[in-house]
């Protein structure tokens, strides 16, 4: 095997122009990974999923009521088929749900076969947004600025893990696309230097 077949669809060999390397968008609800994903997308060139609607469409069921008749356990088994298919498929960016990459088996695969992306931002930010719409199971069982704490307590060190981590201001969606490709160019970079 030569080294260039060696390190095919590594990093490295990632270029902006002509991307071959799927990117996943991962953190809490509210970042922006669906709204932004599908921005990024176009941006690349890239085809774009994102897997709630993909695990949506797969049961005939809305996330809420996969929550409800089944419950989370039932909703993460499904999530985590749907990102495996995905991450099989040819380059894209997939936005993730919130808790996708807390499950142990789904971490890896984004971080074997991916660039991975966790989008962040100031809890006044998540809270505000994730209040515009009701469609958020895990967000209804209290008072939802509690939630989104404790969840960040949780998760942020599994989130870490990720290859880049970029902080969303309040700015409009294009800022935060712009400081993605920014990073995704530092990275590709980076690995080439390797
Ligand atoms: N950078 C941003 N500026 C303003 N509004 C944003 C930004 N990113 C996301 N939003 C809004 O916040 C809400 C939640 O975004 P969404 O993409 O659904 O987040 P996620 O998929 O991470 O839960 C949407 O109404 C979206 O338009
Ligand atoms: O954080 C979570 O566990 C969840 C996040 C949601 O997606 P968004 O992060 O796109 O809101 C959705 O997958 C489900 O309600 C569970
Ligand atoms: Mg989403």
């Amino acid at each position: 095997m030569t080294d260039l077949e060696k390190y095919k669809g590594h990093p490295a060999h990632m270029n902006l122009e002509n991307p071959d390397r799927t990117i996943v968008l991962i953190g809490l609800m509210g970042v922006g990974k669906s709204t932004i994903g599908r921005r990024l997308a176009l941006r690349l060139g890239l085809g774009f999923v994102d897997a709630d609607e993909e695990i949506e469409r797969a049961a005939g069921r809305t996330v809420s009521e996969i929550f409800e008749s089944f419950g989370e356990a039932a909703f993460r088994d499904g999530e985590r088929k749907v990102i495996a298919r995905l991450i099989e498929g040819p380059a894209q960016v997939i936005a993730t749900g919130g808790g996708a990459f807390i499950d142990a088996e789904t971490r890896r695969l984004i971080l074997e076969r991916s660039i991975s992306i966790w989008l962040d931002a100031d809890i006044d930010v998540l809270v505000e947004r994730t209040a515009r719409r009701d469609t958020r199971p895990l967000l209804k069982s209290g008072d939802p600025r509690s939630i989104l704490v404790r969840l960040w307590q949780e998760r942020s060190p599994q989130y870490a893990k990720a290859d880049l981590h970029i902080k969303s201001s309040d700015g409009p969606h294009e800022q935060v696309v712009d400081q993605i490709v920014k990073a995704l160019q530092g990275h590709i970079r980076e690995s080439s230097n390797r």
